[in-house]
């Protein structure tokens, strides 16, 4: 496969037992044996405490966890499941690991492990020659920083050689995603009306009501921007702004992300505002005083021919009133050269909705003649209705296990259009650079709201349209 490497045949799955394993690994692997994909063998790698058994326990409550799961495929997943413990402070016990995939050509390494932990496993997969003919997959988030970013990169760098690592943002791994590109690159309506000519504002939204559940200590120390903003959102519109790739080449694919997102201007404090859910504070986990956000609102340019002076205004957060990723293009209004469209100049924009979760697809909203002209002609905003006419992509509309199904694929085929490339992390961290860590207190927002009112001025309308219903 292009951009691809070698494909792996047996995968070493750091932190099997955790969270992000129990939710999305495990069920995403199922799935693939399901579907027939050559998966090798898994050794999951833990401390300890477990035996083979209770992992396959473990791997089973997971499956059934997200869906009917089918005996005979579950047993030959379970068939693939071995289990090394190692301590991580002692790189010797990484032997456990050698003596599972001693018969195998090629590894892929996936750290699903808190990320303070990524550099020194790194060196301890090398210091027992686990870096040979291997693949290191790394989960987000990479760095706190550009700096930590590049800090880390170098450290896992001497461990393996840069072109086998993987840097996981499973919003790459998403079909509706991965579709913007082609949606509009196939489309000329689409293709053409995306241009600063047509184009006044873009809003992109990346909302979840739920709060930060059972994750208060990880989210306090990271937030919402560098937990969602930095990573899936600016992905996301990388994706949307990027211009077509000479090919589908995963290297040209990935090349022309990076060219897309060098072109997104750093953000100012000023085009950011950041907010806290209330009841946050009282979350376990999260520090008394904590004035980490849970809401985060900015805006940035993309100075490329395309879309030079256009603004992306860009929403995250959790504790808001739905939950949605969703890209809405607000176009300009006629220009008003006629008694015609000086009488609608007031009337709503049209909008093309590009949503992408929970249903994917596309709406677009337009103004029509709501009725029979009257006998005298007086032609008048009151004439004009807003019609909305939908198209639903259902074959788009996967679940976040579907997501991390390819990213999984990936892992083992080692196909880099499915990842975050490191020259796309630091355009990205350069992006938010200026609004890490800001002292200012975030303004509260009440929970089930639409989040700070001040978020407003952000937008050329002072408006934040609502994600389609
Ligand atoms: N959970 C989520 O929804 C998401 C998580 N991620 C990322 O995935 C990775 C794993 O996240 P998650 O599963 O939530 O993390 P967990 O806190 O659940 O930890 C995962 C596993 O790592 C092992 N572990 C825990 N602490 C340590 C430690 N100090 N040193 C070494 N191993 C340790 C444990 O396994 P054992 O005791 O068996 O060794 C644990 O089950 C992180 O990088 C996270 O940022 C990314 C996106 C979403
Ligand atoms: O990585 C993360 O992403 C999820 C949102 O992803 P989705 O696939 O569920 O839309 C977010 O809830 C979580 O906080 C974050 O760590």
């Amino acid at each position: 496969m292009d951009g691809a490497g070698a494909r792996a045949d047996a995968l070493v799955l750091f932190g099997i037992t955790g969270d992000l394993a129990a939710k999305m690994v495990l069920p995403a692997l199922y799935r693939l044996v399901r579907d027939g994909f050559p998966l090798g063998r898994i050794v999951g790698v833990s401390r300890g405490g477990r035996t083979l058994d209770d992992l396959r326990q473990h791997a089973r409550k997971a499956v059934e966890a997200q869906g009917p799961v089918d005996d005979a495929v579950f047993a030959e997943f379970a068939g693939l499941l071995r289990l090394a413990a190692v301590d991580y402070d002692d790189p010797d016990s990484f032997q456990s690991i050698v003596a599972e995939v001693a018969d195998r050509r090629f590894l892929a390494h996936y750290l699903a492990i808190p990320p303070d932990r990524y550099a020194e496993t790194a060196q301890a997969l090398a210091a027992a020659g686990l870096n040979e003919r291997a693949r290191l997959v790394v989960e987000k988030p990479f760095g706190r920083d550009l700096a930590s970013a590049r800090a880390l990169e170098a450290r896992l760098t001497r461990c393996f050689p840069a072109e086998e690592v993987r840097r996981v943002d499973h919003f790459l791994g998403k079909d509706a995603v991965e579709s913007l590109l082609t949606f509009r690159a196939a489309n000329t309506l689409i293709d053409r009306t995306l241009h600063r000519d047509a184009v006044r504002s873009v809003q992109v939204f990346g909302i979840e009501d739920l709060d930060v559940e059972g994750r208060g200590g990880f989210y306090d120390d990271t937030g919402c921007l560098r937990d969602v903003v930095q990573n899936h959102l600016l992905q996301t519109l990388a994706m949307f702004v990027m211009e077509t790739p000479e090919t589908n080449a995963a290297e040209d694919v990935v090349a022309e992300r990076v060219r897309a997102l060098r072109a997104f201007r750093t953000v100012t404090p000023e085009d950011y505002v950041r907010g806290q859910y209330e009841g946050y504070r009282d979350t376990e986990g999260v520090r008394p005083g904590s004035t980490t956000e849970t809401y985060a609102a900015l805006r940035l340019f993309v100075d490329t021919e395309r879309w030079a002076g256009v603004p992306f205004c860009v929403q995250a957060g959790k504790g808001l009133a739905a939950t949605a990723t969703e890209i809405v293009v607000e176009l300009r209004s006629p220009v008003p050269a006629s008694r015609l469209t000086r009488a609608v100049a007031d009337a709503p924009p049209d909008l093309l909705r590009l949503r992408l979760e929970p249903d994917a697809g596309v709406t677009v909203q337009l103004l029509a003649a709501h009725g029979p002209w009257p006998a005298l002609p007086a032609p008048s905003a009151e004439l004009v209705d807003g019609v909305a006419a939908a198209a639903d992509f259902p074959h788009l509309t996967g679940s976040n296990v579907t997501a991390y199904e390819r990213v999984m694929a990936a892992v083992m085929t080692g196909d880099t259009r499915r990842f975050a490339s490191m020259r796309a992390i630091e355009e990205c961290w350069r992006v938010v650079g200026p609004l890490l860590d800001l002292p200012d207190p975030p303004i509260p927002y009440r929970k089930g709201s639409d989040g700070p009112a001040e978020a407003a001025r952000l937008t050329p309308g002072r408006h934040w349209y609502t994600p389609a219903p």
